[in-house]
C-alpha cells in the first residue's frame, strides 16, 4: 500500500560545485526532513534528474561547464519537470542574473551568503506554494474538462446582469455571440421579456444565496429555442448562470403528448384530450350562455370492410374518413362559419369507428341536422381503397349542452345513446339524444349492440335436439336450436334475443351463421363415418323479407358441400301469410334441390292448410301448447287429432314438438302422429353427446 501523501519526505536535489555549500544544505535540509540527493556539477545533476524527479531543486547558478542557468533551462524543456520548484542560488546578488534566473525558469532565488536558518523555511514554501499552483492548475483543468463536457453556456454575471464571463461546452451555440455580450447588461442583448425573466431569477439567488430555476424562448434563425438556466451565487457579488437548451426535451415532450393525446392513424385528438378540452369548451359556453353540440360518428359497415378486406384496408378508411371530414370542416364546408380550429375540438377519434364533431356556440338545432346531414353525404360518397370503391355510411348521434348533460363525460354518453338510437332506426340515420329514450329501450339498444359484438366475438353455439320416430325412437332428424353465451349475463335464451336480433335485422347474419354451423356439423359428422339425419334449422320472417336469402341458402349449402335433402328449413305460419310469387318460385327451386320445409309452431297462427299447400311443405310441427294439454284437455286433444289427419290427407308428415310425458306419447302414437320431438326423448344437446346419440341410433323412451 502507498503510504498517504504526507507521510512522504519530500525530496530534494542540491546542485553546487562547492563542496561545503553543499554540505552545509544537505545539512540543513534533512534537518527539515527533505530526503536529499546531491550533485557536484551541472553534469552530474542532468545525469541524476534522468531518473525520477525531485520534489524541488536547489540549483547554484555559477558552476563550471554547465551553469545553473543551463540546467534550468533543460529541467523545464522536460515536461515531467516543468513544474519542479527549482531555488536558484546566486552569488551575484544584481538585478541582471536575477532577471536571468527567471527567464531560465527559477521559481525563486536565494542570494549568497545564505541565511542559513531560514533555507529550510524558503524551501518548505517555495515546495508548498509549487504544489498549491499545480492543484490550482488541476482543479482549472479538471473545470475545463466539466464546462467542455456539459451541453450548456456558463455566464459569469454581477448581480445587476452585466456578463463578466462566458464558457460554452461542447456543441453549446451562444444564442448571441459572446463579443456581444461580455460587459454588456442581460437587457441590452436579449428581447425585454427574456431579460426581465433573467434579471429576476439572478435578483433573487443573490438575495437568498439560493439556486434559481428560469426557463425562456428566444426566437432563433432555425425556429424558436426553448432555454433552461440554472443561477447559483457565486460569491457576494456575483452569480453563475449555466443555461441549457432544453429544444430537443421539449420536442420529445411534445411528441410524448401528442401520442397520449391525439390518435396515431388519424392525428385527431383522441378521447383523454378531447374530454378534456371539451370540459373547458362547455365552461366557456356556460359562461357565455352559449349552446355547444356533441355529434357522435361511428361508421355502419365497418367491421365487414375490415372482416373482408383486412386490416390494413380498414385502418386506411378510418384515415380516408379522418381526411375528409378535416378537410370539409377546415374548408367551412359544413358549418358555414369556420368551426374551432383555434381549440382543436371540432374533430375528435374516440377509438375504433367512433368519431366526434363539436359544434359550438350553437344557434339552434337545425344548424346540428344540417350538418349531420352533410357529414352523412360526406361520408356516403364512395371511397377507393386498394382498387375498389367502398360505401360506408354514418349513424349520428346528437346531445346538446347545456339540455342533454353539463359535463363532458355525460354529454359524450348522451351522444352515444343516441347514436345508438340512430342505429336502431336503420342505419344512415342521425338522432337528436331524448330523454324519452327509456331505460328498457336502452337496454334493448344494448341488447342489440351485444348481439352485434357476440356475433363478431364468436359468442353463440348451436345445440341439438333429436326427433325420433313414434313407434321406435329411431332418430330421424335434429333441430337446430342456437344458444348465446353473453361474456355478462351467461347463456341467454333464443326467446330473448330473437325477437331483438329479428327487429334489428341481426337476425340474417345469425340465421346465416346458424345454418352454416348446423350444415358444417352435419359434414365433419359425416366425415367421420357417421351416419346422419337431417337437420331442422328455424328461419324468422325478417330473413325472408332480406334481400335474397333463398340464395343464400343455397350458397351455403353449396360452400358447405351438404346434401341438400340433409337440410330443412323450418318456417313460421306468417310466413305463408305474405306469399309473394317470386318467394313461391324461389322455396320451389330449393325444394327441387332437396332442401325440405317445414311449418313450425303449426296451429297457433291462422294459416290454412290452402296456404300451405301452395308451399312445398312436407312436415307440419303441432306447436307444444297443444302437446302440453295432452291427453287429458278435450280441445288440446281435438286439435291435435285434427291436424294430424289434415295432414295425413294432404299427404304432410306430422311431428309434435314438446313431449314430456308418456301420456302424452300414448295418445300420439294413437292418434298416428310419426315423429316425436321433446324432453321425454331428449334436450337440446350439444355437438359430442348428440354424436353418442347417433351412434345408438335410437333413443328409448321411459317406460
Ligand atoms: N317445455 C319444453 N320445451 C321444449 C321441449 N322440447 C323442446 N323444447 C323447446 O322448445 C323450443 C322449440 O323450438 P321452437 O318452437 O322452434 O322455438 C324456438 C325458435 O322459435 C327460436 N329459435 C331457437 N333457435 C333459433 C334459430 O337458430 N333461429 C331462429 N330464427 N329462431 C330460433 O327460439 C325458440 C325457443 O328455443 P328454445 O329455447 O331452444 O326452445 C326450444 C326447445 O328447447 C319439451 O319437451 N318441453
Amino acid at each position: 500500500m502507498t503510504p498517504p501523501e504526507e507521510a512522504k519526505r519530500p525530496t530534494v536535489l542540491i546542485v553546487d560545485d562547492d563542496h561545503v555549500m553543499r554540505m552545509l544544505e544537505q545539512e540543513t535540509l534533512t534537518q527539515f526532513d527533505f530526503e536529499v540527493s546531491v550533485a557536484a556539477d551541472g553534469e552530474e545533476a542532468l545525469a541524476l534528474l534522468t531518473g525520477q524527479p525531485p520534489d524541488l531543486i536547489l540549483l547554484d547558478v555559477d558552476m563550471p561547464g554547465v551553469d545553473g542557468f543551463a540546467v534550468c533551462r533543460h529541467i523545464r524543456q522536460r515536461w515531467d519537470m516543468s513544474e519542479v520548484p527549482v531555488i536558484m542560488v546566486t552569488g551575484m546578488d544584481d538585478i541582471e542574473s536575477i532577471n536571468q534566473a527567471y527567464q531560465s525558469g527559477a521559481s525563486d532565488f536565494i542570494s549568497k551568503p545564505i541565511n542559513w536558518p531560514i533555507l529550510g523555511h524558503r524551501a518548505r514554501y517555495v515546495l508548498r506554494s509549487a504544489q498549491e499552483a499545480r492543484q490550482l492548475r488541476e482543479l482549472e483543468e479538471k473545470q475545463a474538462a466539466i464546462v467542455r463536457a456539459m451541453p450548456d453556456m456558463i455566464f459569469l454575471m454581477n448581480r445587476y446582469g452585466v456578463h463578466l464571463d462566458y464558457k460554452a461546452g461542447f456543441g453549446a451555440e451562444p444564442y448571441v455571440p459572446a463579443n456581444d455580450f461580455l460587459g454588456r447588461k442581460v437587457s441590452e442583448v436579449l428581447p425585454g421579456d427574456v431579460a426581465e425573466i433573467i434579471l429576476r431569477g439572478v435578483e433573487r439567488a443573490s438575495e437568498c444565496g439560493d439556486l434559481q430555476s428560469v426557463v425562456y424562448q428566444l426566437s432563433m434563425p432555425d425556429g424558436i429555442h426553448h432555454y433552461e438556466g440554472r443561477i447559483a451565487p457565486s460569491g457576494p457579488e456575483t452569480v453563475v448562470m449555466v443555461v441549457r437548451d432544453i429544444t430537443l426535451q421539449k420536442l420529445n415532450e411534445e411528441k410524448i403528448r401528442r401520442l397520449a393525446y391525439f390518435d396515431t392513424l388519424t392525428g385527431m385528438p383522441n378521447r383523454e384530450s378531447f374530454l378534456e378540452k371539451l370540459d373547458l369548451e362547455l365552461l366557456r359556453a356556460s359562461r357565455a350562455k352559449r349552446q355547444v353540440a356533441l355529434l357522435f360518428l361511428d361508421l355502419d359497415g365497418f367491421k365487414r370492410v375490415n372482416d373482408t378486406l383486412g386490416h390494413s384496408a380498414g385502418d386506411y378508411l378510418l384515415q380516408a374518413v379522418a381526411g375528409r371530414l378535416k378537410e370539409k370542416l377546415r374548408a367551412g364546408d359544413l358549418l358555414t362559419r369556420p368551426a374551432l380550429e383555434k381549440t382543436g375540438l371540432h374533430l375528435a377519434r374516440l377509438g375504433g369507428d367512433e368519431f366526434t364533431v363539436v359544434l359550438p356556440d350553437l344557434d339552434g338545432t337545425q344548424t346540428v341536422s344540417m350538418v349531420a346531414e352533410r357529414l352523412q353525404a360526406l361520408l356516403g360518397r364512395p371511397f377507393r381503397i386498394g382498387g375498389q370503391e367502398i360505401t360506408v355510411t354514418a349513424s349520428i348521434g346528437i346531445a346538446i349542452f347545456p339540455e342533454d348533460g353539463d359535463d363532458a363525460a355525460s354529454l359524450l354518453k348522451h351522444a352515444d345513446t343516441a347514436m345508438y338510437h340512430a342505429k336502431d332506426q336503420g342505419r344512415n340515420n342521425w338522432q337528436l339524444y331524448n330523454r324519452s329514450l327509456t331505460a328498457e329501450t336502452m337496454a334493448r339498444i344494448r341488447l342489440e349492440n351485444d348481439l352485434r359484438k357476440g356475433l363478431e366475438r364468436d359468442e353463440f353455439r348451436l345445440l341439438y335436439q333429436p326427433q325420433v320416430r313414434a313407434d321406435d325412437g329411431t332418430i330421424v332428424g335434429l333441430e337446430a336450436l342456437i344458444r348465446w353465451q353473453h361474456p355478462e349475463h351467461g347463456v341467454v335464451s333464443p326467446a330473448q334475443f330473437i325477437p331483438v336480433a329479428e327487429d334489428s335485422g341481426l337476425i340474417v347474419a345469425i340465421g346465416d351463421w346458424v345454418l352454416r354451423t348446423a350444415c358444417r356439423q352435419l359434414c365433419s359428422w359425416q366425415a367421420t363415418g357417421l351416419e346422419t339425419p337431417r337437420v331442422a334449422v328455424n328461419v324468422s320472417a325478417r330473413q325472408l323479407r332480406a334481400h335474397d336469402f333463398l340464395g343464400s341458402v343455397a350458397a351455403i349449402i353449396a360452400e358447405t358441400g351438404i346434401e341438400p335433402g340433409q337440410v330443412e328449413l323450418e318456417l313460421t305460419e306468417s310466413i305463408l301469410m305474405e306469399p309473394e310469387a317470386r318467394r313461391i318460385d324461389g322455396f320451389h327451386r330449393l325444394r327441387a334441390l332437396g332442401v325440405h320445409f317445414s311449418i313450425d309452431d303449426f296451429g297457433t297462427g291462422y294459416s290454412s292448410l290452402s296456404y300451405v299447400k301452395r308451399f312445398p311443405i312436407g312436415m307440419l310441427k303441432i306447436d307444444q301448447s297443444f302437446v302440453r294439454g295432452l291427453p287429458g284437455n278435450a280441445d288440446d286433444a281435438g286439435i291435435t287429432t285434427a291436424i294430424i289427419a289434415m295432414a295425413h290427407s294432404l299427404g304432410l308428415e306430422v311431428i309434435a314438438e314438446g313431449v314430456e310425458t308418456r301420456a302424452q306419447l300414448d295418445f300420439l302414437r294413437r292418434a298416428n302422429c310419426q315423429k316425436i320431438q321433446g324432453y321425454l326423448f331428449s334436450r337440446p344437446r350439444p355437438p359430442d353427446e348428440v354424436e353418442q346419440l347417433l351412434r345408438q341410433g335410437s333413443i328409448r323412451p321411459p317406460p
